[in-house]
């Protein structure tokens, strides 16, 4: 029976997990996939792990000697990062080895040029695990929905936000507390900066934007926005209004151009996404043909993002002797047809609008937000007095009508500048997801 030999480069949380699906899975898959797979060199900086966790594989300190082994076919990228994995994946397609990684960050920055590089050298690229753990998302944009024409793209792409909204909201827990947790579970980045602060699912959201669209991936156009900032008071207002506060990843096509942006969002409780909690994932695809289809499942940890892992792998295994015109096109497109489109700025998005504002509890204040609000067209849905606080203020929460965001910023503007309004205003986008 043929046999496709991995380098393994990482054996953190993803690569423990692979070795432990290889471990548990292999008669199943080879049944599937008529052939065999095996780790046959691992680079991790300790040598007791890999005699642990891969005991017929060699150790290997170094990444790039790694990559040119005679007995690698396919190297696995898990180290993470957009160093040492950016020069061992670019060595690896130079030398005709094929690519699994699942490192987003990589792809969102340098998948131009990486892409290139494989188009040039004959190799695939493989990256399922990359976007929402262990949901085939990417299979989903990439084959099942090719059909169709992309209209938008909006999920709860970081497990590790849902996982702290969640935790925050059921128990009341506290962000640091459950921010240590999803660390210690292996859900969160090496840096947990990119998960709260919306860089993990601003690139993943742009890579399904190019998969979606047809453009270069370009991480420089998403709007990045996090949960630190985000206010348990709102997340309470939200919910009495019947909202939940999720971090969307948003792409989606418009007349203007494409949207790109990740931000705090609030969303009609009786959505489906609404729901989604925990360290699960879901993506909500729309598409001018099948219309509304959605993806959900565990979005990180070891075993579910092996699941992904495992299976881009079993794709390389069966395609490696396939002609290259008969593999799938890396950004879902043929490479020629790859095509740059305006963005739209987050000035010109049109969304609806959650607004607090203090200010002190006297007659003619509500009137005085309302008038300024009317002034730049930005139409009132829904308006409630929250408890009075010190000092005679009191928090009035706002629901606007769609409008556009540049309208909302200069009324925001306008109502800070007022005596009577004593913080800075806060305000959260909202989806209604019909569209
Ligand atoms: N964790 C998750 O749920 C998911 C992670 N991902 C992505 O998968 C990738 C891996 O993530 P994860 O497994 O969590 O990360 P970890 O930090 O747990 O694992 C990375 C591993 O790479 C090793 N490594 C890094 N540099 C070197 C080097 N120079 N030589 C040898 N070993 C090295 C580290 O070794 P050491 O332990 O010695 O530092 C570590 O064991 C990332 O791109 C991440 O974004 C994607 C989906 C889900
Ligand atoms: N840190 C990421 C891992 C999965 O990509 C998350 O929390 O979603």
């Amino acid at each position: 029976m043929r046999t496709i030999n991995i380098g393994l480069l990482g054996l953190g949380t993803v690569g423990r997990g692979v070795a432990e699906l290889l471990r548990d899975n292999t008669q199943e898959m080879t049944r599937r996939l008529g052939c065999e797979i095996r780790i046959s060199a691992v680079c991790s900086r300790s040598q007791e792990r890999v005699q642990q966790l891969c005991p017929q594989a060699a150790w290997e300190t170094d990444p790039l000697t790694l990559v040119q082994r005679d007995d690698v076919d396919v190297v696995l990228e898990l180290f993470g990062g957009t160093t040492l994995a950016k020069d061992a994946v670019l060595k690896a397609i130079e030398c005709g080895k094929h690519i699994v990684t699942a490192n987003k960050k990589l792809l969102a920055e340098y998948g131009n040029d990486i892409f290139a590089l494989a188009e040039k050298n004959n190799v695939m690229v493989h990256f399922e695990a990359a976007v929402a753990g262990g949901i085939p998302v990417i299979k989903a944009l990439r084959e099942g929905l090719a059909a169709n024409q992309i209209q938008s793209v909006a999920g709860i792409i970081n497990g590790t936000s849902n996982f702290i909204l969640s935790e925050m909201r059921e128990k009341g827990s506290a962000f640091k507390d459950v921010l240590a947790e999803a660390q210690r579970l292996g859900y969160a980045e090496a840096d947990p900066t990119f998960d709260i602060e919306g860089h993990d699912a601003g690139h993943k959201i742009t890579i399904m934007s190019a998969l979606a669209f047809g453009t270069p991936v370009n991480f420089g156009a998403c709007y990045l926005e996090g949960i630190s900032q985000l206010d348990s008071r709102d997340i309470k207002y939200a919910e009495e209004l019947g909202y939940r506060v999720k971090l969307l990843g948003i792409t989606r096509k418009t007349e203007k151009g494409i949207e790109l942006r990740v931000h705090p969002t609030l969303i009609p409780e009786s959505r489906l996404l609404a729901n989604v909690n925990g360290v699960m994932n879901a993506v909500r695809i729309n598409a001018n043909m099948v219309g509304e289809t959605l993806y959900y499942g565990a979005g990180a940890g070891a075993l579910p993002t092996a699941s992904a892992v495992v299976a881009d792998l079993m794709d390389i295994a069966r395609l490696m002797n396939a002609p290259s015109q008969n593999r799938v096109p890396h950004l879902a497109f043929q490479p020629s047809q790859v095509k740059a489109q305006n963005f739209v700025s987050m000035d010109n998005i049109s969304s609806s609008y959650y607004l607090r504002v203090q200010a002190a509890d006297e007659a003619g204040v509500l009137g005085k937000i309302a008038t300024l609000l009317a002034n730049e067209g930005v139409s009132i849905e829904a308006l409630i007095q929250k408890a009075v606080l010190d000092n005679n203020q009191a928090e009035i929460v706002i629901l606007t009508h769609h409008t556009i965001e540049k309208n909302v910023k200069t009324a925001i503007a306008a109502i800070e500048a007022q005596d009577c309004v004593s913080a800075p205003v806060t305000m959260i986008r909202m989806e209604s997801l019909h569209g």
